[in-house]
């Protein structure tokens, strides 16, 4: 059996597409624009590529995009003073700080100092909180995304099997979380987890968030399960640099009853997700109905 390759590309374009119509009408039945402030301080490579490829989908969508590049050496207190007028600023629905941070900066402290209502990472510890309890959020990008393309394959997902196989705030526990709301019975796994093949060969849902290249094999794999890989490594392979996920695609496909490839799978989505949690923030702050289908 090969497995179905979740097209995360294609369902990305039509989650930003989604978005951009929403906009196109709240412009011309509200007058207004929402709009998204991006913040990133100092030069990693990857983040100002993620930076700028978020400001063009920003403005292709509709919406104002709002960009702030700081100096790596940028204090705390100046860190704070812009997030706070970002917090003041009404033509602002969004706001995002780029990780990871420079290390003289605490990510908390700063994530924490943004207005909740704004918080489109959704980092935010109430946000954290009111996803934990069940309560309206704001939902991470990545495990939003991930959820959309597991309701699309499989419908309900009540009574699955879940299998979250890392243990981060950006992504395995929010996701774990996502998962519970689905009534799903979910495990969250990690490095130290005794006889992880097992645990993943019980998951009907296997999500993959480790960090850890091609870490998970196709014999890890339960025939017909939904594999979705959220890992982004680099690695050099016959002299050249590729991108792998956390699991090992060419084993995982024969086994998997469905796939998100590495690339084009769950990364594309992180950026849609971003887009229509700001147009969820915008909503939410002019007391519109919320935009079906692009919510948890
Ligand atoms: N404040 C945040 N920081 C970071 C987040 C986040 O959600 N909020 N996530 C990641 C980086 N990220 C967005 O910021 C991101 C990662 C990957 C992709 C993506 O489209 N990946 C492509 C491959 C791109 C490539 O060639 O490198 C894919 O998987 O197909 C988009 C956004 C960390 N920081």
């Amino acid at each position: 059996m090969t497995a179905t390759i979740i097209d995360g590309k294609a369902f990305a374009a039509n989650v930003r597409a989604q978005v951009a119509g929403h906009v196109t009408r709240l412009k011309e039945e509200q007058g207004l624009t929402p709009g998204l402030a991006v913040v990133l301080v100092g030069e990693d490579p990857a983040s100002e590529v993620y930076v700028r490829n978020k400001g063009i989908q920003t403005r292709e969508a509709g919406m104002a995009s709002f960009e702030h590049k700081l100096d790596a050496t940028t204090s705390e207190a100046e860190l704070l003073d812009l997030i706070g007028k970002l917090n003041a600023d009404p033509a602002v629905h969004g706001i995002l700080v780029q990780l990871p941070l420079p290390g003289h900066l605490d990510a908390d402290l700063v994530i924490n100092a943004i207005d909740p209502a704004k918080d489109v990472d959704g980092f935010h510890i109430s946000n954290v909180g009111l996803l934990g309890t069940g309560q309206k959020a704001m939902v991470p990008c990545t495990p939003l995304g991930c959820l959309m393309m597991l309701r699309d394959h499989l419908g309900s997902l009540s009574g699955l099997n879940a299998v979250v196989v890392g243990r981060s705030n950006i992504v395995g526990k929010p996701m774990a979380q996502l998962l519970l709301g689905e009534s799903c019975t979910v495990t969250i796994a990690h490095s130290r987890t005794k006889d992880l093949a097992s645990v993943c060969r019980g998951a009907d849902i296997l999500v993959a968030a480790v960090g850890r290249p091609e870490m998970i094999p196709g014999d890890w794999v339960k025939p017909g399960a939904t594999v979705i890989d959220v890992g982004i490594n680099r690695i050099e392979r016959d002299g050249k640099t590729k991108l792998v996920g956390d699991v090992d695609f060419a084993s995982a496909v024969e086994v998997a009853g469905a796939i998100t490839p590495v690339p084009g799978g769950v990364g594309p989505m992180t950026i849609a997700c971003l887009l229509a949690n700001t147009l969820t923030a915008f909503c939410r702050a002019n007391g519109l109905p919320e935009p079906q289908g692009l919510t948890a």
